[in-house]
């Protein structure tokens, strides 16, 4: 040990986040830090004087070499082609910006004059170029008509070089006014946030956010929302969140308050029932004027907004005329706070400080992804907590190199138990809390906020397994307004201490998108305990705003058969042991004291279409196990579009994926047991490619918002009713048009009918037409491709025996000889017959499938430079035919009566 260390002596120092007082309450710290006399501090003050005082010297010279590099920019720009740019319209928003509408802005006149929105405004310009471009090509494939391989391979490249994030807006940069966003008014949302509405193109709110920002952002109110697949629920909540923290940061800042100190939610819901007190006081002294006053009220708070009675919209306008008791202040303005100098260092937004946003392809770019067996399923992250210790490890000298001070510094945290009701006070708060079941609708999620939040200040992390969390715990360093997460490492990174976490009792705002699958027993093992951890101040637990989303959260599935009937027990004594399913307002209820929602305004529009989108198109194929398959192949090479293809197993997943790359589909795989950096980008390559398949797993199913998906395929027909709602909803989506397939195999009729009738489907699903002449080539094709993939199957399966027998021979340190060495190739017969096998797919795949004079209207279902016609719009063609009423025909000739009669059995059940 140096001399200096032996000299110095142990200190306490005071830990971040933690009251003085509370330190004593704390057993098992072992804190080596004080070796390091703060040297490590000083150093870091020493080297940031130091980068001033190069800073202040570069200046100097920087100014001479600014000169020089101006004179040059000046010939550059003389060299470079001049472009004019007309700005159509001006206007200034009220806010200060300009903004300005131009046929081409490239580069625009603001972008170089605006200091402020210079660097921002040249992305979105470029932003909006590649979305053109996207655009363009898809139109140009459609509407051309025309697919050459050539140039659906450039297309594929193209799009890939575009490397846009998952969650990140394709829309053009929007042409929209500020006189175009009136109907936002109405909410009295702020600027910033109506700004960047204004830019995503969302000119009206869509229906459930009409209908809950309301209550949500006037009223507090906790909200319970149900509304179709597609239909905007991301920003019914976080534009309420969004909205209360820049009123409570306003709110601290005008005050001089402790931001922890001030109630958000409840002064609506405690002051309504004051104010109605004090009215009913008061009608009662009036005595003959009650029935006119009562009538008064009645029709204020009816605005439509509520599809229960217990909508509080119009609150702050009805206390103002009620009574001059109660004056007209904002509803926040309301509460005595105690009154407390906040920390200095509270007021931490800053826009421009890149490192505290979390951007998915920083992720990915950077190598902390972690590799294939560290990732399992979303739901249980548990494995990655051994690999992410690692990386903790290495945490501790991340933002000060050890090396440079000579003195390292060590943390060691023995086992601490952090009491459960202290609060935690950082100084930066964290204000929302956002849940979510899947690591990539979180991410997805945090992207909307993002967007939304552009001119806020307001930050959003997220907290997802499958990624280095080390990065993530920097993040949260930085004191993030908004976390977003995945239940599993958000409970790891709180049980290891992690500060900024330790506030999560103290939110302002919890959402739980995808609620009822969330809170779903056994499936987020996790959650109960967070929740509990949540709830555990009861004063902040009750002026916490809530919010529940999801498209079915209304919605019950029928009970399992098994739990339903009678039973025959082994003694032959038969029980009767029918379970009544739960009605949904007992489903409501649950949720809302599984969460700790008080007196929340339910807000469900799902009422008649049980939560699919009104612009979907349903049908169904029914066909045999055997040939599944082929009729998917059909529909692919058929129907070429957007598709997403559900399985209701990883294995299924697997299987179809190999069956399909040897069809030359170039199947992208999605399900829980892929290396998240694979998962992440193949949903990125998917939505990139207009053509592009994506067969996955019900990991897909909820959330996922990718623009333009054409068509959902359930091979498999989905467990639940809800599955098949959150399936089908990945297409017809923001009022698009969409169409899905349930493939139907005889075994799955049970599960069919279960589903009809848990979505009050008064008749079958329409059949999607598949001419019969049209499938016998592709069943030869499928036949041949599955035929290959087992040989395939064979060829592996002798590859890992022997790969087995070499293995086992060093795990007991026996010698391997080369006369012990395996031959290269098992079995000669096997590698003759598989080449023999792939030479004959390729060959059938490269003719036309279709005889000459074939119907359709191009010849072949696998050449490439076919031609695609509107006709063969999957959507158009099952329009189409229930028009013509072909179906009914087919209704009635079809074999699938057996389907019907199940129908009829469960009706009478
Ligand atoms: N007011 C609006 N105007 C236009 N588009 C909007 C508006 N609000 C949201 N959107 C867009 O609608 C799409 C669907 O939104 P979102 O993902 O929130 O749907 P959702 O209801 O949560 O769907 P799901 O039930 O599948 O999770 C997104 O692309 C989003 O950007």
């Amino acid at each position: 040990m140096s001399k200096k260390i032996k000299t110095m002596k142990w200190d306490s120092v005071p830990l971040e986040g933690f009251p003085a007082s509370l330190m004593d309450k704390f057993q098992g710290f072992v804190g080596l830090e004080e070796c390091t006399d703060y040297g490590l501090d000083k150093n870091v003050k020493r080297s940031k004087k130091k980068k001033q005082v190069n800073l202040q010297a570069s200046t100097v010279q920087n100014e001479s070499k600014s000169k020089v590099a101006k004179k040059r920019k000046n010939k550059d720009n003389k060299n470079k082609p001049e472009t004019v740019v007309v700005p159509s319209k001006k206007i200034k928003l009220s806010n200060g910006f300009f903004v300005e509408s131009c046929d081409k802005v490239t580069p625009s006149s603001t972008n170089i004059t605006d200091k402020d929105g210079k660097v921002k405004q040249k992305k979105e310009s470029v932003k909006g170029n590649q979305t053109n471009d996207n655009i363009r090509k898809k139109v140009e494939d459609k509407s051309d008509k025309v697919l050459t391989s050539t140039a659906d391979k450039k297309q594929r490249i193209g799009n890939k070089a575009k490397k846009r994030k998952l969650g990140e807006d394709i829309t053009e940069v929007s042409s929209l006014t500020p006189e175009d966003m009136l109907s936002w008014a109405e909410f009295k949302l702020p600027q910033e946030i109506i700004k960047a509405l204004m830019e995503l193109g969302f000119k009206n709110p869509t229906k459930i956010q009409q209908l809950s920002l309301p209550a949500a952002v006037h009223g507090r109110r906790d909200i319970l929302g149900a509304a179709e697949t597609g239909s905007g629920k991301t920003l019914a909540f976080g534009l309420p969140i969004l909205t209360g923290i820049m009123k409570l940061k306003e709110k601290a800042a005008l005050k001089g308050l402790d931001v922890y100190d001030i109630p958000y939610k409840k002064s609506s819901v405690k002051k309504k029932s004051k104010i109605e007190d004090q009215k009913s006081k008061k009608i009662k002294r009036k005595g003959k004027g009650r029935g006119n006053k009562e009538k008064d009220v009645k029709e204020s708070s009816e605005d439509g907004y509520s599809s229960g009675d217990d909508d509080v919209k119009d609150e702050p306008a009805k206390v103002r005329n009620e009574s001059e008791e109660i004056n007209n202040e904002d509803f926040i303005e309301e509460f005595e706070v105690p009154v407390r100098k906040r920390e200095e260092s509270v007021d931490e937004g800053n826009d421009s400080d890149e490192e505290n946003y979390t951007h998915l392809s920083d992720m990915l770019d950077s190598d902390d992804l972690k590799s294939s067996d560290e990732d399992e399923i979303d739901e249980n992250d548990k494995n990655e907590s051994k690999l992410d210790q690692e990386d903790n490890d290495a945490d501790g000298v991340d933002e000060v190199n050890p090396n440079e001070q000579g003195i390292g510094c060590v943390k060691v945290i023995d086992d601490v138990e952090l009491p459960a009701n202290v609060m935690y006070k950082t100084g930066k708060p964290l204000y929302a809390l956002i849940l979510t079941p899947t690591r990539e609708l979180a991410i997805q999620i945090s992207r909307h906020l993002i967007a939304a939040a552009k001119y806020t200040g307001i930050k959003v992390a997220t907290i997802v397994g499958g990624m280095a969390a080390v990065k993530q715990e920097r993040v949260l360093r930085s004191g993030p307004e908004i976390v977003v997460a995945t239940p599993g490492r958000l409970w790891e990174l709180l049980n290891q201490g992690q500060p900024h976490l330790q506030q999560l009792s103290t939110v302002k705002f919890l959402a739980i998108d995808e609620t009822d699958r969330m809170l779903e027993r056994g499936h987020f093992e996790e959650l109960e305990p967070l929740l509990e951890r949540i709830n555990s101040d009861e004063s902040h637990r009750s002026a916490r705003q809530n919010f529940v989303f999801s498209a079915t959260l209304t919605l019950v599935h029928d009970l399992p058969t098994h739990m339903k009937g009678k039973k025959v027990t082994k003694r032959g004594k038969i029980i009767n042991r029918k379970i009544n399913k739960m009605t949904p307002q007992q489903k409501i209820n649950k949720l809302i004291s599984m969460i700790g929602m008080t007196d929340p305004k339910v807000v469900d529009i799902t009422a008649e279409n049980l939560g699919t989108a009104e612009t979907l198109t349903e049908s169904r194929i029914t066909c045999s196990f055997e040939h599944k398959d082929s009729y998917l192949y059909y529909i692919l090479k058929r129907h070429p579009g957007r598709t997403i293809v559900f399985c209701n197993s990883i294995g299924s997943v697997k299987r179809l994926a190999q069956l399909l790359a040897l069809l030359k589909c170039q199947p992208l795989p999605l399900h829980a047991s892929m290396p998240q950096r694979q998962r992440l980008k193949n949903l990125e390559r998917f939505r990139d490619d207009p053509l592009g398949v994506l067969v996955a797993t019900d990991v897909a199913a909820r959330g996922l918002d990718i623009p333009d998906v054409d068509h959902v395929i359930h091979y498999q027909v989905p467990k639940t009713a809800e599955n098949y709602v959150h399936r089908s909803g990945r297409t017809a989506r923001a009022s698009k048009e969409g169409l899905t397939i349930l493939m139907i195999e005889p075994s799955e009729a049970y599960s069919y009918a279960k589903i009809c009738r848990t979505l009050n489907k008064t008749s079958e699903l329409p059949t999607f037409p598949v001419p019969l002449h049209g499938l016998a080539p592709v069943k030869e094709l499928v036949a041949a491709a599955r035929a290959l993939d087992a040989l395939l199957l064979r060829q592996r399966r002798a590859a890992q025996a022997l790969g087995w027998r070499e293995r086992v021979a060093r795990d007991m340190d026996m010698i391997v000889d080369d006369d012990d060495v395996p031959a290269a190739k098992i079995d000669p017969s096997l590698d003759k017959a598989l080449k023999m096998k792939r030479k004959q797919l390729d060959s059938m795949i490269s003719r036309p499938l279709f005889p000459q004079g074939f119907s359709f209207k191009y010849p072949t279902l696998n050449d490439h430079v076919a031609l695609v016609t509107p006709d063969d719009n999957a959507l158009q063609v099952m329009k189409k035919a229930i028009e013509t009423g072909e179906l009914k025909k087919d209704k009635r000739k079809s074999k699938n009566d057996a389907l019907l009669k199940l129908e009829k059995k469960f009706k009478k059940l």
